[in-house]
């Protein structure tokens, strides 16, 4: 048995490697790409509305030269910032081949963030949103994940793919009705078992984290006129509170680190405060 220390304490550093970051102008991406930034990752902010998503990018930026001097000897990575809807793949190949291309490297990190909920009674719901939203939260996660892979496994080179799922793929939240996308994470928590197998053999490891409720400008959008809904989904948390997007980072770094997991793949990480214990 090697005991060296490389061998037996993980490194959650990240130099050299490259992160593309879906949904990189959403709550939970503010915090994951600063924490990615941190351990020396180069990051690709992707979303749908280039100037939120370039903003994003400056702020992240002046972040790290602010934050990071002097606190580990490597530079601050690069950051860059781009526009996509990751329901259209053509839009995503285009988008990732110009990622390579701009940091001049194959990215072997990516963490699809991307996504939205909306609220339907079933009986009510119509087809085009239906449609709508399994197409950017469902197939957008294949069509990302493929995307991703295929310069990899031209070039010989291994990854992790981090699929944002959710306890709604596995739970049914209440009171607010939301069943396509309900169906959409469970399908993002199966895709991932099945893509972890198909791409083990090329060394690409596939897994979800999939939280509970967060407060970001998703939930927001769901709370707001409803002061109601806050404390019911609150009190159905054990830890009786929802949770701040920072809480999901050490998740994220444990999945990204080709040493702390690096015999995990087709997991799905629920963070959630004991939500789907009761
Ligand atoms: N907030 C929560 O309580 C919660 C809980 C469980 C899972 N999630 C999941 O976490 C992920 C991040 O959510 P968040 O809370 O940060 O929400 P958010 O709304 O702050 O961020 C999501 C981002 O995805 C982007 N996006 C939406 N559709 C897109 C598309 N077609 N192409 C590219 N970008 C697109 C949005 O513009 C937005 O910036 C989502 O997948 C969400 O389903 C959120
Ligand atoms: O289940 C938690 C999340 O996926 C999300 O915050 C919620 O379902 C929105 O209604």
């Amino acid at each position: 048995m090697d005991y060296s220390y490389d061998n037996v304490v993980p490194s959650f550093r990240l130099d050299g490697r490259l992160a593309i970051l879906t949904g990189g102008s959403g709550g939970l991406a503010a915090v994951v790409s600063r924490a990615l930034l941190a351990q020396g990752a180069q990051i690709a902010l992707l979303d749908m509305n280039l100037e939120r998503t370039k903003a994003a990018a400056k702020e992240l930026e002046t972040w790290g030269q602010e934050s990071l001097k002097g606190a580990h000897e490597s530079p601050v990575g690069a950051v860059s910032a781009w526009s996509c809807n990751i329901g259209d793949f053509e839009q995503v190949e285009e988008c990732f081949k110009n990622i390579n291309e701009h940091h001049d490297m194959v990215a072997d990190l990516l963490i699809n963030t991307a996504g939205y909920c909306e609220n339907f009674p079933a009986e009510e719901y119509p087809s085009a949103n239906a449609e709508g939203i399994l197409k950017v939260n469902g197939l957008g996660a294949f069509y990302v994940s493929q995307a991703f892979a295929r310069p990899l496994i031209s070039s010989n080179k291994k990854g992790s793919i981090i699929l944002v799922g959710s306890m709604s793929g596995t739970i049914v939240n209440d009171p607010q009705p939301q069943c396509m996308y309900n169906m959409s994470k469970a399908g993002v928590i199966h895709l991932t078992r099945s893509l972890a197998c198909e791409w083990a053999k090329f060394n690409i490891r596939v897994n979800t984290l999939s939280p509970g409720y967060i407060l970001t400008p998703l939930t927001r959008n769901v709370i707001s006129g409803h002061s109601d809904m806050k404390e019911a989904w609150e009190s159905k948390v054990p830890m009786k509170r929802m949770a701040e997007p920072k809480e999901f980072v050490g998740s994220i770094l444990y999945l990204a680190s080709e040493s702390a997991s690096s015999y995990t793949t087709g997991h799905n990480l629920v963070v959630d405060g004991g939500y789907e214990c009761w």
